[in-house]
């Protein structure tokens, strides 16, 4: 089996869905699942449905907007007697009953924030027919089993891979399987979500289950290349990359790949394929067990909108294991991520992802230990197999507030 990962830009309006649906029917010969995830910036719109829920007008105006995004797109794809439509209008009445229930925020989130992938994948699967590629919509939920834990569900992997294994390649024999990325099922029943941008994962979770022959993400970008060429002139196309580096990279803040799909594709040994949506016939990258070239230009991450939290003892002693244990179980416990670390006589700095509610919690919980300070906007450059010329270019600023430097890789983190 083959498994395709398609996301939001490659799914954004009817051009792209018809340039999707050709790719998908040129590889219908092989068992193909394809995974995908909400068109455009649907999760983004969802989030705001959710933070206005409570204002009757905005939530109208933007349960609206979002049922005319996507007739729009249907318009433009289907005849006007398509049953997609009356699909879309039960949807957004599920959606709008959703928003007004009194159960926990992040349940609520979960049961919201997915219709974003219940929809595209409903709406690709009656393209695909429309176009006679014959296809069936598979629940990911049936499949993807999650804990209790909404907004960031962990995988059951045992059944998951048993749900998986009974019936997805079967089903794959006489249809091309189209599932929905980034969402599956608590112990409860509810839907889960796995966490922003989670459809890669998904698409892993489906490979390494099936023991897939491959993973295809076909992204907006020729393949991963050794810097997001939004922010890095110049960049450099990878041909291939050992699964070890892609997973590197990830960590450090390349967004082109999500965190946690990786490490199950490379511990069954499936290659992923990173293509371009808009030139499917280029190869693209391809990330398998292979070694790192002796060349290999240096990639360059830059992750924006960091944050960098200080805390000074307040006794006149000095940091010590006592106190980073206390720092590191309130991270642990707020679920806080350390992107870097760094420590002095008297304080101990991390740097993380801007997330004022658990910059506040983390706050809170500390203030009575240490004396907190914090600063926002910052910028963490991590240079990887860097070599001299593009380190002494990145350290000739004024602007660094923390550097750390190893024999393979420099980060610095700056304040633009
Ligand atoms: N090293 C990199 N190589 C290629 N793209 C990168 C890299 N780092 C970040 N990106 C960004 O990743 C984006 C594609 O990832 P993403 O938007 O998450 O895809 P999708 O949501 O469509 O699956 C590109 O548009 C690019 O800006
Ligand atoms: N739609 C979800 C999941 C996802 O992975 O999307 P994309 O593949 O477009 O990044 C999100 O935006 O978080």
């Amino acid at each position: 089996m083959k498994v395709f990962k398609f996301g939001g830009a490659s799914i954004k309006n009817a051009q792209a869905i018809r340039n999707m649906c050709e790719i998908v029917s040129n590889h219908k010969e092989a068992k193909l699942l394809v995974v995908v995830s909400a068109m455009g910036k649907s999760t983004n719109n969802l989030e705001l449905l959710l933070e206005e829920r409570t204002n009757e007008t905005a939530s109208d105006k933007n349960l609206a907007n979002l049922l005319e995004f996507h007739v729009s797109i249907c318009e433009d794809l289907f005849p006007t007697d398509h049953d997609i439509f009356n699909y879309l209008k039960n949807q957004i009445s599920e959606l709008k009953v959703a928003l007004q229930s009194p159960a926990d925020y992040n349940e609520i989130y979960d049961q919201v924030v997915s219709k974003g992938e219940l929809i595209s994948s409903n709406i690709i699967t009656a393209y695909l027919n429309h176009c006679g590629t014959s296809s069936l919509w598979v629940d990911a939920r049936e499949y993807v089993r999650t804990d209790n834990n909404f907004r960031e569900g962990h995988v059951d992997w045992k059944l998951t891979e048993e749900l998986i294994r009974h019936d997805i390649e079967s089903l794959a024999l006489s249809n091309v399987l189209v599932t929905q990325g980034f969402i599956g099922r608590a112990q409860n029943g509810l839907t889960t979500t796995l966490g922003r941008e989670g459809s890669d994962f998904s698409a892993a979770i489906f490979a390494s289950c099936l023991s897939a022959e491959s993973v295809t993400v076909w992204k907006d970008v020729p393949g991963i290349l050794n810097g997001d060429p939004k922010l890095v002139k110049d960049a450099i196309l990878f041909d291939e990359l050992p699964y070890q580096e892609a997973a590197e990279m990830t960590y450090y803040g390349a967004t082109v790949i999500h965190p946690k799909t990786i490490k199950p594709l490379a511990n069954k040994g499936i290659p992923l394929h990173v293509k371009s949506f808009d030139h499917p016939s280029e190869p693209g990258t391809l990330i398998h067990d292979c070694k790192l070239k002796e060349n290999q230009p240096p990639t360059i991450i830059i992750k924006n909108d960091q944050c960098l939290i200080s805390f000074k003892v307040i006794d006149f002693t000095f940091v010590n294991e006592d106190n980073l244990s206390l720092i590191f179980k309130t991270l642990s416990d707020n679920n806080i991520k350390i992107n870097i670390m760094q420590n002095s006589a008297i304080s101990f700095s991390i740097v993380i992802d801007n997330d004022t509610s658990k910059i506040q919690k983390l706050v809170l919980s500390l203030k009575d230990h240490f004396d907190i300070r914090y600063n926002n906007g910052l910028q963490l450059i991590t240079l990887k197999n860097y070599q001299q010329e593009t380190l002494d270019s990145y350290r000739n600023n004024e602007k660094i507030l923390l550097e750390q430097i190893s024999r393979k890789n420099y980060r610095a983190l700056i304040n633009p």
